[in-house]
């Protein structure tokens, strides 16, 4: 039941005329309506009705009579008149995103409350004791203020505070909700600079403020907004795409057209093919290596000939970048929009901030800009009406009593400083005019460069921001689209006609830091729900990888790709060895497992002593005798013409990474966990498993998608190092090891 409220009604209306009404006006039966509850003082009646029947009820009634007397009537609560699966998925994802933002700010507040400033200055996410001063403006006029010691001279501590991150000023109150957040655009020995979306406060100019490292709200608000669109669709395009969502109305398919591409495999074509063709929504997957950011350019270029105005995203800026880099050497008209501290330099000319600075508005604002300038200075001269001086006197009436020419006092001031003001009060109008001309200037520049672009690019989050707000496009095409949390990915796909989803659903999912709206659904990927409804009909999976060995790449395809997955030619047979790569044929271990027959290599601890370790309040581990395995196993192949640059060493934990750094005396080569690898590649990974212990316990390797990233990241060469006994209790794993068993190398040491 829904409860209605009827207003406007006066006494003579009872219970009857309400059903008499409701049954003859709105065509429902008694059984629809429930309590009836008149409230004559304040002329209101609340009526209980069936949910199916309210919004025939409200359309037919509202403003129209009851027993003769005009009334309105509408859902006590308008929520309760959405479809539940809709209010649902809205509360669900409001909830989970809601959990998500308030323990990212609670970590950070949490840390400043409990640690003391020098204390968290220690950890780097603090910096004390500074000193604000004006520093211009940059990228599109935003104020930026540059952070010094307030000892003069003095170099900043260390801090892990780097360009690009979000940061909050604060003057001995760190955790007040008003304190600024700008973003770091640089940062030397001596100073840090931060641009502000709007002019800071004063304080910020003191000697002693404080600068932490803090959250960016703006992306929570973001995916806020897009959910309420889920509620509300403003239009037909969100209400489609939201039915879409929901499984309660279908994509479909346009009419078959021909398409001439060349230069891409056939797995690839159809996914074009099919995306074309896809009315609303299409879906590709693509695994490791077989070219989702090539194909993703494609369906763009091809959208692009028919007209169609793209959106494309994805969700880290690195991706983005990619996205951009190739469809820049395209010559498709494309603009990327976002902080261009956060753009590759390399990519910076296509930002919006720099390609503004070319348009002839912008170029009129700017000279405006100079003589408004001209202006604040010749204010400067004269007295500025505060309410010291003007004594209450308003604006107009300054102004009326000084074209009078007076000659005496008014309210105690004299005619010479009620002159002074009046001029004040004039050229501050001028003032006010020109930056309302400047504005509007600068908005037709930017608006007219975005309605010309013909492809928009962007991160998800910033997809919503405002200056697209009124863009709407023909499509949206999302890159890494596995890797984006449901409410980030709907900023996109809510702002376009059809959206393709390019993803891989058997990778590392969206990072989510609460544990509760991880296990709630948080992680679960726009495209991982979407692939759940329409896999049959509205996607494709890209089938060549063009990155590993076959042997390297066997595994993953079986156990992860239905073994639908094949190698390139052009990369099917490459190893170590048309790298230059030679070993003296010693009969070490390390030798052995760099040959370059064998592309995948377990090297096995079960029988040696090689425990993990794990250190009081850290939930991470390490294991010391399979960091020094993996330190011979660097220095041999370093020994042997590998370079640095060609080899990393994943772990699976932050711990053994940590460990294995302290440790490595090759500064080159990367260390780090599998999910900072997941996109990448090198010549020849070694992975450390880690966990060894009589539990069999392997904590986050359960995830399996954790184990298909660390396997598929090698061209020419994997060596996987383990402890079976512990890990290969786990059905994957022992089927792991029976295929390096077979088509690679395995060894016992
Ligand atoms: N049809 C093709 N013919 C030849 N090379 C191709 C083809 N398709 C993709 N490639 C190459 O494969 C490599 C991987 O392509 P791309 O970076 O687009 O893949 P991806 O699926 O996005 O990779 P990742 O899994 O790392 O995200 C690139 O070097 C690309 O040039």
């Amino acid at each position: 039941m829904v409860t209605l409220v009827i207003s406007g009604i006066d006494q003579s209306i009872g219970p009857g005329d309400i059903v008499g009404a409701f049954i003859n006006e709105a065509g429902a039966d008694s059984d629809n309506i429930g309590k009836i509850n008149i409230n004559q003082r304040a002329k209101k009646a609340e009526v209980e009705v069936k949910w199916e029947l309210a919004p025939k009820i409200i359309e037919a009634m509202d403003n129209n009579q009851i027993g003769g007397v005009k009334v309105q009537i509408a859902a006590k609560n308008p929520d309760d008149l959405i479809d539940k699966e809709i209010i649902n998925y809205y509360n669900k994802f409001y909830q989970l995103v809601d959990l998500e933002r308030n323990e990212e700010i609670d970590r950070h507040k949490l840390e400043i409350k409990y640690l003391s400033a020098r204390a968290r200055q220690a950890k780097g996410r603090a910096l004390l004791n500074l000193r604000g001063k004006d520093n211009g403006n940059t990228f599109g006029h935003r104020p930026l203020v540059k952070f010094k010691s307030k000892y003069q001279g003095e170099k900043l501590a260390e801090t892990q505070i780097t360009p690009g991150d979000l940061v909050m000023i604060s003057l001995n109150k760190p955790l007040n909700k008003n304190n600024p957040t700008g973003t770091v655009i640089e940062k030397t020995a001596y100073s840090i600079t931060v641009a502000f979306e709007s002019s800071p406060p004063n304080f910020i100019y003191n000697r002693g403020v404080r600068l932490d490292l803090f959250v960016n709200d703006t992306s929570f608000q973001r995916m806020f907004s897009a959910l309420e669109k889920i509620k509300h669709p403003a239009n037909e395009i969100e209400k489609s795409k939201r039915d879409i969502l929901l499984n309660r109305k279908k994509p479909e398919f346009k009419s078959e057209f021909d398409l001439e591409i060349e230069n891409f495999n056939h797995s690839q074509k159809n996914a074009i093919k099919n995306s074309l063709q896809a009315k609303k929504l299409y879906l590709i997957q693509g695994p490791p290596g077989t070219g989702k950011t090539l194909t993703a350019v494609e369906i763009i270029q091809q959208a692009v000939k028919n007209g169609d105005k793209v959106l494309a995203t994805a969700d880290s800026n690195t991706a983005v970048d990619n996205l951009l880099e190739l469809l820049a050497a395209n010559n498709l008209k494309v603009i990327r929009i976002g902080h261009p501290i956060r753009v590759n330099k390399k990519l910076r000319e296509h930002t919006l901030d720099e390609i503004v600075l070319e348009h002839q508005d912008y170029l009129k604002a700017e000279k405006l800009r100079d003589q408004v300038s001209d202006l604040i200075n010749k204010q400067e001269a004269y007295i500025y009406p505060s309410g010291k001086y003007r004594r209450g006197l308003s604006d107009q009436e300054i102004k009326n009593y000084a074209e009078k020419d007076l000659e005496k006092h008014v309210r105690g001031i004299s005619p010479e400083v009620i002159e002074e003001m009046a001029s004040w009060i004039e050229l501050q109008e001028k003032i006010d005019k020109y930056f309302k001309k400047i504005e509007s200037l600068e908005n037709k520049a930017v608006e007219e460069l975005i309605t010309a672009a013909d492809v928009i690019c962007t991160t998800n989050i910033t997809a919503g921001a405002e200056i697209l707000e009124n863009q709407q496009f023909d499509l949206s095409i999302i890159d890494e689209a596995t890797q984006a949390t449901q409410p980030a990915a709907l900023i996109p796909y809510l702002k376009a006609k059809k959206t393709i989803l390019i993803g891989d659903q058997q990778q590392l999912p969206p990072t989510v830091v609460n544990q509760e709206a991880a296990k709630n659904g948080l992680k679960i990927s726009l495209f991982e729900k979407l692939i759940k409804t329409y896999q049959n009909d509205f996607s494709s999976l890209l089938k060549i990888q063009y990155r590993m060995h076959r042997k390297i790449m066997g595994f993953s395809s079986i156990y992860f790709y239905n073994n639908y997955l094949k190698a390139a030619d052009s990369v099917a047979k490459n190893t170590l060895s048309d790298l230059g790569f030679q070993l003296e044929n010693k009969s070490c271990f390390p030798d052995k497992s760099l040959k370059a027959e064998y592309p995948m290599v377990f090297l096995d601890t079960k029988e040696m002593k090689a425990e993990e370790r794990s250190f009081a309040g850290s939930n991470s581990y390490d294991n010391p005798v399979e960091a020094e395995i993996v330190l011979d196993l660097l220095d041999r192949a370093l020994k042997s013409s590998l370079k640095e640059e060609e080899i990393a060493v994943i772990a699976a934990y932050k711990d053994q990474v940590d460990f294995i750094n302290q440790h490595n005396k090759f500064k080159n080569v990367e260390i780090d966990t599998v999910d900072a690898f997941q996109g990448r590649e090198k010549e020849m990974i070694i992975f450390s498993a880690v966990r060894s212990n009589q539990d069999n316990n392997i904590g986050f390797l359960r995830d399996l998608r954790r184990l298909n990233v660390a396997l598929t990241r090698a061209k020419r060469k994997m060596i996987f190092v383990g402890d079976s006994s512990t890990i290969c209790k786990y059905n994957v794993y022992e089927k792991l090891l029976k295929y390096i068993k077979k088509s690679g190398f395995y060894y016992k040491l």
